[in-house]
C-alpha cells in the first residue's frame, strides 16, 4: 500500500525543500532519486514530519513548550535537527505533525505502559528513542496505521539515534502489530480488593492521566462521572470561532465559510457571536479570515467569561491579566470600540502582538491601551477606578486538558495551592481598582474548587464591601451556571473547555 501523503509543490520548491533535509538524506544523489520516485518522496516527507514531531515532543518534555504551538526552533539537544523544523513543511505535513504531537502527548502514559510491557529488557531509553517508540505505538494504536509504517520508525531510529536502536524499535512495534492482529492489546486490569489508589492507577493508565488527578476527581465526582471527564479530555478538541462583529455579521461569515467547505454550526451558548468548526479549521486559517481580523479561534468558555463581564459601550473597563488578549478583543467588540479599555499583564512578551491584532480587528486607535505591569504594584487610589474589571488569573488549566494535553503531565497537586496564594493577591489588588457600584469578574480555566469557588468565598470574607451576584438573566445562558450561581463549565457536561467565572459587585 502506498502512502497517501505526498509532497506537493512546484519542482523548484521541491528542490529547495530537499536541500533543507537533515544530514544523510541531503545528498544530491538522493535528490535525483526522489524526483524520479514520488512514492519514495512521500515517504521521506512523512519521515521529515515525524522528525519534526520528535523535535517538538522533546521541546515539550525538556523545555516546557506548549502542545499546540507546533513550530519554533528545534531542541538544543539535537543540532542535526535544525534543518527540519515545522516551518519547512507543507501544510498537510504540518497538520500531520500536529496530530502526532497532540496524540503522543495525550496518550503518553498509556503508550509508555505498553512500551514497558513489550520491551524485552528494562532500563532507561535515550529521549529520542523513547519519542520514536511513542510515535510508532501511537500510529499503530490510535491512528490504526497499517504495519508497513514500522519501516519508517526503524529508519527514523537509525537516523536520529544510532543503527542498533532500529532493532529495538522493530521488535517492540512488531510485537504490537501481532497483538493488534490477535485483538489482544494489553490493558491494565482492576483486580478484586484493589484500593481506591490502585483503581485510580488503572484508570489513569487506561485513560492516560496522572493517578493523583484521577483520584482527586473520583473523590469529588465518583467513578462513573470521572470516566466521562477523562474520555472528554481525550477527544479531539472542539474549536470555535469568535466572529468579530465589528467587521462582519455572523450570518455573512457563516455563509462564506460554508461556501469554502468549512462545516460550521452556531454555538448554543453564544449563537450571535460564536461558530463551532466541525471540520475545516485549516481552511479558515488558509483563507486568511483570522489574519484579516474577521474572526479568531477562541473557546466558547472564554466568550462566556466576557459575556459575564457584560461590558457596555462608553464604559471604562480593565482587563487586568490580559495576555495574549483573546478576551480583551471580545470585550472590545462588545463595547463597539466606545469608551476606554485597558489591557495589562506582567508578561510584556505575551502582550506584544495585541496592538497589531486589535488594529487588524478594527478596534479604534485610542480606545484600547495596552501596557505591561504587575497588578499588585498598582496602587488603586492613584488610578481612576473602573466600571468593570476582568481578572482572568493564572491557574492550573485543568479545565483545558483536551487542547493542552501537556498540562496533565506538568501539573502537581501542590500547584493548586500555590496558585491560590497568587489568585488571592490578584483579587485583593483588582478590588482596589473597581469603583463603587462597579463589577469585578474573577475567572479561571480550571475546574478545581480551590481555585474557583474557594477563592471567591475567601475574597468575600476579606472584602465585605463586595457581594457576589447572579449573571444577568436573559443575557446569559443559565445552563452554564452552577448551584451557587457561578459560571462553571465542564468538558464532559457542556462539550467546551472547563472554566469558571464569578460576578463580584462592589456595594460601597
Ligand atoms: C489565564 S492567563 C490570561 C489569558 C487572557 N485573559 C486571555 O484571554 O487571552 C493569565 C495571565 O495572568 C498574567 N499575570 C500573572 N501574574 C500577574 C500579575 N501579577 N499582574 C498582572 N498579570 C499577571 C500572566 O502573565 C498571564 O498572561
Amino acid at each position: 500500500m502506498l502512502h497517501t501523503r505526498r509532497f506537493e509543490g512546484p519542482a523548484s520548491a521541491r528542490v529547495l525543500f530537499l536541500r533543507n533535509l537533515p544530514s544523510r538524506v541531503d545528498r544530491p544523489r538522493f535528490v535525483v532519486s526522489l524526483q524520479q520516485n514520488p512514492a519514495r518522496s512521500s515517504a521521506v516527507a512523512e519521515n521529515r514530519a515525524r522528525t519534526a514531531a520528535v523535535q517538538q515532543l522533546l521541546r515539550i518534555d525538556e523545555e516546557g513548550a506548549f502542545v499546540g504551538l507546533v513550530g519554533g526552533s528545534p531542541t538544543k539537544r539535537q543540532p542535526h535537527a535544525r534543518k527540519s523544523s515545522v516551518a519547512q513543511l507543507n501544510s498537510r505535513d504540518a497538520r500531520f505533525v500536529t496530530e502526532l504531537v497532540f496524540g503522543v502527548t495525550r496518550w503518553r502514559r498509556r503508550l509508555d505502559w505498553l512500551i514497558t510491557q513489550l520491551r524485552p529488557s528494562g532500563g532507561s531509553l535515550d529521549p529520542e528513542l523513547l519519542q520514536i517508540l511513542r510515535l510508532g505505538m501511537f500510529e499503530l494504536l490510535e491512528l490504526g496505521t497499517p504495519d508497513w509504517v514500522i519501516n519508517s520508525h526503524v529508519e527514523l531510529a537509525k537516523e536520529l539515534v544510532r543503527p542498533e536502536a532500529a532493532r529495538l524499535v522493530n521488535g517492540v512495534l512488531r510485537s504490537m502489530t501481532r497483538m493488534r492482529a490477535a485483538n489482544a492489546i494489553p490493558m491494565p486490569k482492576i483486580e478484586p480488593g484493589f484500593s481506591p489508589r490502585q483503581r485510580a492507577d488503572v484508570f489513569g493508565i487506561a485513560s492516560s492521566h496522572p493517578t493523583w488527578l484521577v483520584e482527586r476527581w473520583v473523590q469529588r465526582f465518583g467513578e462513573a462521572t470521572t470516566l466521562k471527564l477523562l474520555a472528554s479530555n481525550n477527544r479531539r478538541p472542539l474549536y470555535s470561532l469568535r466572529v468579530n462583529t465589528m467587521k462582519v455579521e455572523i450570518g455573512t461569515l457563516e455563509e462564506q465559510l460554508r461556501e469554502a467547505g468549512v462545516d460550521v454550526e452556531r454555538s448554543p451558548y453564544l449563537p450571535n457571536e460564536y461558530l463551532r468548526v466541525k471540520s475545516g479549521l485549516q481552511e479558515v486559517l488558509s483563507q486568511g479570515l483570522v489574519s484579516d481580523g474577521l474572526c479568531q479561534v477562541q473557546d466558547e468558555s472564554a466568550g462566556l467569561v466576557v459575556s459575564l463581564l457584560d461590558c457596555q459601550p462608553g464604559e471604562r473597563v480593565l482587563d487586568a491579566c490580559a495576555a495574549p488578549g483573546g478576551k480583551t478583543l471580545f470585550a472590545a467588540a462588545r463595547m463597539q470600540g466606545k469608551g476606554q479599555l485597558v489591557a495589562m499583564d506582567t508578561n510584556a512578551r505575551r502582550l506584544k502582538g495585541l496592538p497589531a491584532t486589535a488594529s487588524q480587528q478594527g478596534v479604534p486607535a485610542g480606545f484600547l491601551t495596552v501596557g505591561a505591569a504587575d497588578l499588585r504594584d498598582l496602587p488603586g487610589q492613584q488610578h481612576a477606578p473602573f466600571d468593570r474589571v476582568l481578572l482572568d488569573v493564572p491557574c492550573s488549566g485543568l479545565g483545558v486538558l483536551a487542547k493542552r494535553a501537556d498540562l496533565r503531565w506538568r501539573r502537581q497537586p501542590a500547584d493548586i495551592l500555590s496558585n491560590a496564594l497568587l489568585q488571592d493577591a490578584l483579587l485583593d489588588a483588582a478590588a482596589e481598582l473597581v469603583k463603587p457600584g462597579g463589577l469585578l469578574v474573577y475567572s479561571t480555566c480550571s475546574i478545581e474548587p480551590e481555585e474557583n469557588h474557594g477563592r471567591v468565598e475567601a475574597f468575600l470574607s476579606r472584602h465585605p464591601e463586595f457581594c457576589s451576584e447572579p449573571a444577568p438573566f436573559g443575557a446569559f445562558p443559565q445552563e452554564v451556571l452552577n448551584e451557587n450561581g457561578f459560571m462553571a463549565t465542564f468538558p464532559h457536561v457542556h462539550g467546551i473547555d472547563g472554566a469558571f467565572g464569578a460576578r463580584l459587585r462592589r456595594c460601597e
